[in-house]
């Protein structure tokens, strides 16, 4: 016997001597193991509470019922929020929809509009639920640490008359590239690939001027990431469990921080030298007139006091945060409109031709924010389109973030970490709130000022409601009225015969294929025509 087994031996038998063998020991650390992991779990997914004495949908006489309904979501949730809104909805009680991420959401009867958007951040907020469903503390961690969010005020202060003009500049560019800019030659254009590009192109040139926005690699560096966040963000909230995403979701949020790193690359200098002169001009008094959103944010961390909001690259990154949620909801927004238009069909185009053709005349050929304004008819058809194709089909989506949870108007208690939010479609398509709401009426706002297409009401929740209503919708709207009636103006089409199917893929609507349309670039704009004739 060498030295060694016999150590061994003897370890083994003093072992058994105090009743502790090595292979027992074992055996209860491996038999214990799922309960260490279970208790992880359960601490790590701590926020994915699901409310107890709230109904069901979308639930199966089945094993594992409620898991399976989550797992369905992504392909069942508009049935759910369908069948949540005629059972419960309807008779102002709320009930709890499955969601694929495996955090179920308490969806809340329109009744309930006032209660929720009356109750205070503290409360109810949306920031977590912004930061929860973009993963951004892995996909882009510095875009929401900051104390003041100046970029969603700077967005307010952007002067759209003095924009009117590089909005015009870039669409006509992008429109000769994707509709064509030969007169009488027909082309045949994808709905999806064309607005996409285009509202990339306005959104950019906008927000970061016209150097950067015409850099070839800066475009394909910021559409990347655009893209990549939503799909890492994905990944990271459908794969990767829970107790798992500290370890793999930095991995998985890899693509998005390639694109975001690439990024800074070209922003952070440019925001160094805005700094700079913001700084200067504060001195001065001096400052350009027709800032883009990077100056604006820049001139709004001149007079921080906050060390962060001095740190280029934390500006960098709020910047491409606001690009990913403004790209992806007017370009989404564009789809929606095009298709709904080319549906309509002529009578309804050439409504919205003249009307245009008019505006522009009697403002003398340019275009401002003034006649942007009169466009009241391309207004109306443009809110339809976003009461008619509403991208998401739940809205206003809010956490429970106080201690001990909020109780709703009937009583019941949410605890905290609860998800609410309002079902969006359903309301939009309730007799009760629009006549004959299955039907595209694309002058159904005309003449009623208080909902024109900025408006939030308890009814029309595309840019959500309350406090928190989308604070982009001054600009996009301004945007997609001025790119519509450009269009209108300058191109010819084909109508469409039959509508093109959407699908939901959770509680996102899109359509299912690529959707192509045929147009024919003018001799030149309606307007002209209409000089010439009168
Ligand atoms: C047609 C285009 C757009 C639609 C339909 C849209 C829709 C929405 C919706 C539904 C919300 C949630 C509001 C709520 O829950 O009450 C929202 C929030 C927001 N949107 Fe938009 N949006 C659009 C364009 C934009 C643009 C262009 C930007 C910026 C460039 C933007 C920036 C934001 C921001 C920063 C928030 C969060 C507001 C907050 O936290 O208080 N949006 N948007």
């Amino acid at each position: 016997m060498d030295n060694v087994t016999e150590t061994i031996l003897l370890t083994s038998d003093t072992s058994s001597a105090t009743g502790y063998s090595s292979t027992g020991w074992k055996t209860y650390l491996i038999a214990a193991l799922p309960v260490i992991i279970y208790a992880l779990h359960l601490r790590a997914t701590r926020r994915r509470v699901v409310p107890k004495g709230v109904p069901w949908v979308g639930l199966r006489n089945e094993w594992f019922a409620k898991i399976r309904a989550n797992m369905r979501e992504l392909y069942h949730s508009k049935q759910n929020i369908e069948e949540g809104y005629q059972l419960y909805g309807k008779h102002g009680k709320p009930c709890i929809t499955p969601n694929s991420t495996f955090e179920a959401e308490v969806v809340l009867p329109p009744s309930y509009m006032g209660w929720l958007v009356a109750q205070p951040d503290s409360v109810l907020s949306i920031y977590e639920v912004l930061i929860n469903d973009v993963e951004f503390t892995y996909t882009s961690p510095r875009s929401w640490q900051f104390h003041r969010p100046f970029h969603v005020e700077a967005l307010n202060k952007m002067n759209l008359n003095l924009m009117t003009g590089v909005m015009i500049d870039e669409m006509s560019e992008c429109l000769d590239d994707w509709f064509g800019a030969v007169p009488g030659k027909w082309e045949r254009v994808s709905v999806q690939a064309s607005m996409r590009v285009i509202l990339t192109c306005i959104t950019n040139r906008v927000f970061v001027g016209k150097e950067i926005a015409h850099d070839e690699k800066y475009f394909h560096y910021s559409s990347h990431y655009v893209h990549q966040i939503g799909n890492c963000a994905a990944m990271i909230s459908h794969l990767i469990p829970a107790m798992l995403k500290p370890i793999l979701a930095p991995l998985a949020a890899l693509p998005v921080r390639y694109y975001d790193y690439h990024c800074s690359r070209y922003l952070v200098p440019l925001i160094q030298k805005h700094l700079d002169d913001a700084t200067a001009a504060k001195d001065s008094h001096h400052e350009e007139r027709n800032p883009d959103m990077l100056q604006l944010m820049a001139r709004f961390a001149a007079k921080s006091h906050d060390p962060l909001d001095h740190d280029p690259r934390s500006l960098c990154a709020r910047i491409l945060a606001l690009n990913f949620v403004g790209i992806h909801t007017s370009s989404a927004a564009a789809m929606g409109a095009i298709i709904d238009i080319l549906c309509a069909g002529p009578d309804v185009f050439a409504k919205l031709r003249h009307e245009a053709a008019t505006v522009l005349r009697d403002a003398g050929g340019v275009w401002n924010k003034a006649a942007v304004n009169r466009l009241v008819l391309m207004d109306s058809t443009l809110r339809e389109s976003l009461r008619f194709s509403a991208f998401k089909a739940r809205g206003v989506e809010r956490k429970i973030v106080q201690k001990g949870g909020v109780m709703l108007p009937d009583g019941t208690l949410l605890p905290e970490g609860t998800k609410v939010g309002m079902p969006t479609t359903e309301i939009h398509m309730d007799p009760d709130f629009y006549d004959d709401p299955r039907t595209f009426r694309y002058d159904r706002f005309v003449g009623k000022a208080e909902v024109g297409m900025v408006n939030t009401t308890d009814t029309f929740l595309a840019f959500g409601h309350g406090k928190h209503a989308c604070p982009g919708r001054f600009f996009s709207t301004h945007e997609l009225k001025l790119f519509f009636a450009h269009i209108v103006l300058n191109y010819d089409f084909k109508f469409f015969d039959e509508r093109p199917k959407s699908k939901y893929l959770s509680d996102f609507c899109v359509w299912e294929d690529h959707v192509y349309f045929e147009t024919c670039r003018r001799e030149r704009s309606a307007h002209l025509d209409l000089e010439a004739s009168s």
